[in-house]
């Protein structure tokens, strides 16, 4: 699992640490990795021209201080301190031993536009706001210049945080960063500013349990998926009710189920006007007419995908016993005090334009600060909510519970139906008894990685992304 920790609490480790160590030992740690870093992707350090983009506080150091290592090591090493009347002093002295030089702002862009490698020291975990005026012109240069653009633990002008980007922030096709990811390197659209993300361990002690972020890798989502015992039968494997699709979408309702019978339950009951859709497809689907409450038992309602303006089915769900996960239409018509009453686990699968709806703001303010916006509606509904996007999130309602962030997903997925495929396999997970975070999380991660395996370059359809659910399940079980 990787784990992403709050600014605050990684300034607490670092205290703790550097009480504990030699003064300037952890940034040389940092400086260490750094040089490495580039240095790898440098390929040949020697006769390299690199080019350090210094700002005023530690995160310079760094820079200034893996500079001096890649001189030593013959490369052609540039500092241009942003701000030189303040710089960090021995960061300046250790790049200048080496004989590495400094440059003023001026000619900086002609310097950019000649490197192999530009270092983006310019803010680390102390950066507020976007970048200042003064930088945006060179980091500007960079983006336009052959050279690699590495950032020193976070592209400068991204929000550690939170993942906002608020004005200019700094592209980098690496990010170097120390001791534990940031939540800002794990969440769009901070994300995609940091390229590749490399970790250096610096021998910071995090306290378990604090984090803001975890990131589920195979070994964790094979731990939650469900595995049969010789005993099982389709029952106690779990039956997982599809209330979807209409008249009008009959679509939707066959996707869900695609997605429901890949998802480890035993059984999929389907319950709508879409039966002879889904039975065409699927004949191994039980199909009611009676609505959910007549339909016999299961163990958790998806409700939603198509259902246009059937707001009765809805609410019939919503009183079930079981987890409910409600999805597109579904989020329309459920009622916040119909889901917050609930006695059962509910969780909701809004993209971002659905969350918006629901908090009333504009598309763009929840893309812009997804986290914030995750956590809102968890709170606000008293449910798990999964906010589907190029990063995928799934926050827990109560407090101090890591929002969990999944990225296994790829462009291909954003097609129509394939959010119907998510629903029912994470209904399906839901039934066969993982908690709805672990359904949630589990299921995005599958989806993502079946949409990868499908596409494999290439446009899919949706029952293409349910087919290679499979295999993205055996490729997690086996490792
Ligand atoms: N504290 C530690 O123990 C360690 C810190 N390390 C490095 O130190 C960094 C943190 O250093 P600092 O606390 O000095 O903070 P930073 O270097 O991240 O930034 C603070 C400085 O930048 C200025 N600044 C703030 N926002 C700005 C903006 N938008 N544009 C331009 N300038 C801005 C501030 O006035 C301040 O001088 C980490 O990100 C990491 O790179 C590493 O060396 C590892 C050890
Ligand atoms: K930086």
């Amino acid at each position: 699992m990787r784990t992403a920790y709050s600014v605050e609490t990684v300034r607490a480790a670092e205290r703790e640490l550097m009480a504990r160590l030699p003064e300037g030992a952890l940034m040389q740690r940092a400086a260490a990795g750094l040089a490495a870093a580039c240095a790898d992707l440098l390929g040949r350090v020697y006769g390299r021209r690199v080019v350090l983009l210094v700002g005023s506080g530690d995160n310079g150091g760094d820079a200034l201080h893996a500079g001096a290592r890649l001189a030593r090591r013959g490369a052609g090493v540039t500092a241009v301190p942003l701000s030189p009347e303040r710089v960090h002093e021995g960061g300046l002295a250790a790049l200048r031993r080496a004989g590495g030089s400094v440059a003023g702002v001026a000619g900086a862009e002609d310097l950019i536009e000649r490197a192999d490698l530009v270092v983006d020291g310019i803010v680390g975990i102390g950066g507020k706001g976007g970048l200042r005026a003064e930088a945006v012109p060179l980091t500007e240069a960079a983006a336009r210049a052959r050279a690699a653009v590495v950032a020193v633990d976070l592209p400068s002008g991204v929000d550690a945080d939170t993942g906002e980007v608020h004005g200019a922030a700094v592209r980098a096709d690496l990010t170097v960063t120390f001791g534990t990811h940031k939540p800002g390197l794990l969440v769009d659209p901070a994300r995609e500013y940091a390229g590749s993300v490399r970790l250096v361990d610096i021998g910071l002690e995090l306290p378990g349990g604090s984090a803001q972020l975890e990131a589920l890798q195979h070994a964790d989502v094979a731990a939650l998926l469900p595995v049969p015992a010789p005993e099982s039968d389709k029952y106690r494997r779990g039956v997982v009710g599809i209330a979807a699709g209409s008249a009008r979408y009959p679509g939707a309702a066959v996707l869900a189920v695609a997605g429901a019978l890949r998802g480890g339950a035993g059984a999929v009951r389907y319950v709508g006007p879409a039966a002879d859709a889904v039975i065409a497809r699927f004949p191994e689907t039980l199909v009611s007419d009676q609505g959910p409450r007549r339909a016999g038992r299961v163990q958790a309602w998806v409700v939603g995908p198509g259902a246009g303006d059937d707001a009765d089915t809805v609410n019939e769900v919503l009183r079930a016993e079981v987890p409910v996960l409600v999805d597109a239409d579904g989020l329309r018509l459920a009622e916040a005090g119909a889901v917050r009453r609930r006695a059962a686990p509910t969780l909701m699968t809004p993209h971002a334009g659905e969350a918006a709806a629901l908090l009333g703001v504009s598309r763009e303010e929840v893309e812009g600060a997804r986290l914030a916006a995750v956590r809102e509606l968890a709170g606000r509904y008293g449910a798990t909510v999964l906010l589907k996007g190029s990063t995928t999130l799934v926050a827990d309602a109560a407090d101090g519970v890591p929002v969990r962030v999944n990225a296994t997903g790829t462009g291909w997925l954003a097609t129509a139906g394939s959010g119907d495929v998510l629903s029912g396999l994470a209904g399906s997970l839901l039934a066969a008894g993982l908690s709805t975070r672990d359904a949630a999380s589990a299921g995005a991660y599958l989806h993502g990685l079946a949409g990868r395996f499908a596409a494999d370059g290439a446009p899919v359809g949706a029952l293409d992304v349910a087919g290679a659910v499979p295999g993205a399940w055996r490729d997690v079980v086996s490792g």
